[in-house]
């Protein structure tokens, strides 16, 4: 078996030092799977397993070589490659580095290595995805934190993007220190930045925080205080091989990338679903984990099972999907399902179909021996669009913003060292000559401050965005600044942009516009004379639509609810003719009449 049909080759981009160590734990892991040898050749007596086409490309001699490229500034992380056990894995044309790293500073690893580095990297990549018939999808794998994981990577996919157009789609694996103690100011700034600066660039993102993963070694591994990166990225690999499984073995139930992005991204700007993985077990304590499809079920959605820091009581899901591996039973999964649903545990937005998408491989979870963690018979990954993940990005934006407004003099700091190619925080002196540093970051116009302020704004109107469990507007994002204290205005894209210069509305929901009402003839209508507008939330009178551009979004919105995703009772409760909407526009104009007069 070497090609599945219905899968892209992947093409993993490992940048930075997060970013190579990942990478490390991620093909020790891959290659256990398909049954390849350090040196990359299969084992002997024992056939290449699976469809290994999607993650390896196998020469004439055959040796696999992984469709990878592993990319840093400082030259530790590739040299240890170079010279470690799995040397003979990888081409040297896919092991790249520099001289010395970004000095923890986003814009130096966005601007310093253009010239030597990037366009070699852009070679490999053009080399690499020549190896296969179509272009392959990349997946990139980093932590935020640093400055070549953040700036280089952001340079990297801008470089790509002109080569490739939009046929060149990027998932990614993002870790960042998550919002504990942990992270420091110079990782919350390079993160922001590169939320802000790669959000055009990437059409999945998984995000996933080394605190929660910590807390997760603790619970899951027993680990008490002796967790280490190694445990980190072991935990990572496994992640990751469970949301590429469907590409590289066969299934009974089909759910690789292609049906996730389509099952759990219902709109475009929605594209940070969290990740989580159950069980995780020390290989000390087999046996002791729980073991069928319901425990493993409930497992996955506790909130210390989670790979970010999120909880998932906090919110609902707007779509989501669970994978399982081994040894499941269909019948196993759907009372798993089932049983969530009968205690109440999962919660769907009502505009959503309310059920997860399943796949089912047969590989069960393998680990690598004496990793510390345990291969296990059975497992669940769990990728969903949650309202929760809101908190992370508003958690992040309200930082920045404090920093901003204080005028920090960290961030003189940061751009003098930006401009010094010294380390980050390292001196205060000679801000002015950072202010004509800053004034070309990354090729834009706007000084770090700027670039932040404008980051914050991105990452509220995201928060804002899955906080309110709405569908997102046809053009962007949008926020209420009064009610959150939040920023002016939302910047979803740049084409939005402009548009976003104004002041917005509230998106609409179809419960603000619609007040549910006693069913007349099948379909819930709104109950006219009982929603006056006193009766109305608050909430609801400013989502209320007030013109015609709204009303629009508001078809469209019907449009979607009629669309076969849609559940029954919702398609019935959707406004499905002109009456209908006379009746949507009769009531938002008694709406604004009557909180006009409480004003
Ligand atoms: N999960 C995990 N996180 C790591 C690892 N190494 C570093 N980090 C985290 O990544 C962030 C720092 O990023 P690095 O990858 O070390 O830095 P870099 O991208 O190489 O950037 P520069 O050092 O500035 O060149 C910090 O938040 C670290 O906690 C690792 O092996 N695994």
């Amino acid at each position: 078996m070497s090609f599945n049909e219905n899968a892209r080759p992947f093409l993993t981009l490992h940048v930075g030092q997060a970013g190579a160590q990942i990478g490390n734990a991620i093909w020790e892991l891959l290659c256990l799977e398909h049954n390849v040898q350090k040196s990359g050749l299969a084992k002997p007596d024992c056939p290449s397993n699976g469809f290994y086409d999607a993650m390896f490309v196998r020469n004439q001699n055959g040796h696999f070589m992984p469709r990878s490229i592993f990319l840093d500034t400082d030259p530790t992380c590739i040299d240890e490659i170079r010279v470690g056990p799995y040397r003979e894995l990888f081409s040297t044309r896919q092991l790249l580095s520099d001289s010395a790293d970004s000095g923890f500073n986003y814009m130096r690893g966005r601007r310093d290595f253009r010239r030597n580095l990037l366009p070699e990297a852009v070679e490999r990549f053009r080399w690499l995805s020549e190896k296969s018939d179509v272009t392959p999808t990349a997946f990139l794998v980093h932590s935020t934190g640093g400055g070549t994981g953040s700036g280089l990577s952001v340079s990297y996919l801008e470089e790509l993007r002109s080569e490739f157009d939009s046929r060149l789609q990027v998932l990614e694996l993002s870790v960042s220190s998550g919002n504990s103690g942990l992270q420091s100011t110079c990782e919350l700034v390079n993160s922001m930045l590169y939320s802000y600066e790669s959000k055009d660039y990437t059409s999945l993102s998984f995000s996933v925080t080394n605190s929660a993963m910590f807390n997760l070694c603790r619970s899951g591994l027993s680990l008490y205080g002796g967790a280490t990166f190694a445990h980190l990225n072991r935990m990572l690999a496994m992640c990751f091989s469970n949301l590429t499984v469907m590409e590289r073995f066969p299934g009974t139930m089909m759910c690789n990338i292609a049906n996730i992005c389509s099952n759990v991204l219902p709109f475009k700007q929605l594209k940070h679903p969290i990740v989580a993985c159950a069980p995780f077990a020390a290989a000390s304590a087999v046996g002791k984990e729980r073991s069928s499809a319901i425990g493993i079920t409930s497992a996955v959605m506790e909130p210390d099972g989670q790979l970010a820091d999120v909880d998932l009581r906090q919110g609902k899901h707007m779509a989501g999907a669970l994978i399982y591996r081994g040894a499941a039973k269909t019948a196993g999964i759907e009372q798993a399902l089932l049983s969530l649903r009968e205690r109440g545990r999962v919660q769907f937005v009502d505009w959503a179909p309310s059920s997860f998408k399943t796949g089912l491989s047969e590989l069960p979870p393998l680990a690598v021996p004496d990793s510390g963690i345990a291969g296990l018979p059975l497992s669940v990954t769990l990728v969903s669009n949650h309202s929760a993940v809101a908190s992370l990005f508003r958690g992040q934006s309200t930082a920045v913003r404090k920093l901003v407004e204080a005028g920090s003099c960290f961030l003189r700091s940061y751009e003098t060292s930006a401009a010094n190619g010294s380390e980050a925080g390292g001196g205060l002196e000679d801000s002015g000559s950072s202010q004509s540093a800053g004034h070309n970051v990354g090729g834009r116009g706007g000084n770090i401050v700027g670039l932040l302020q404008e980051a914050s704004d991105h990452l509220e109107g995201l928060a804002h965005v899955y906080s309110s469990e709405l569908p997102p507007t046809p053009t962007g994002q949008k926020a209420n600044s009064e009610d959150s204290g939040g920023p002016k205005r939302i910047v979803a894209s740049p084409m939005s942009r402009a548009a976003a210069a104004k002041p917005r509305r509230a998106s609409l929901g179809r419960e603000a516009l619609f007040p549910i009402g006693p069913s007349r003839s099948g379909r819930v209508q709104a109950d006219e004379e009982s929603a006056t507008p006193s009766k109305v939330a608050s909430v609801q009178q400013e989502a209320a639509p007030t013109n015609d551009s709204d009303h629009r979004r508001c078809r469209n919105w019907t449009r979607r609810a009629k669309s076969p995703l849609c559940s029954n009772s919702q398609r019935e409760a959707a406004p499905t003719n002109d009456s209908d909407h006379r009746r949507c526009r009769n009531w938002t104009r008694r709406a604004k009449r009557q909180w006009a007069l409480q004003k």
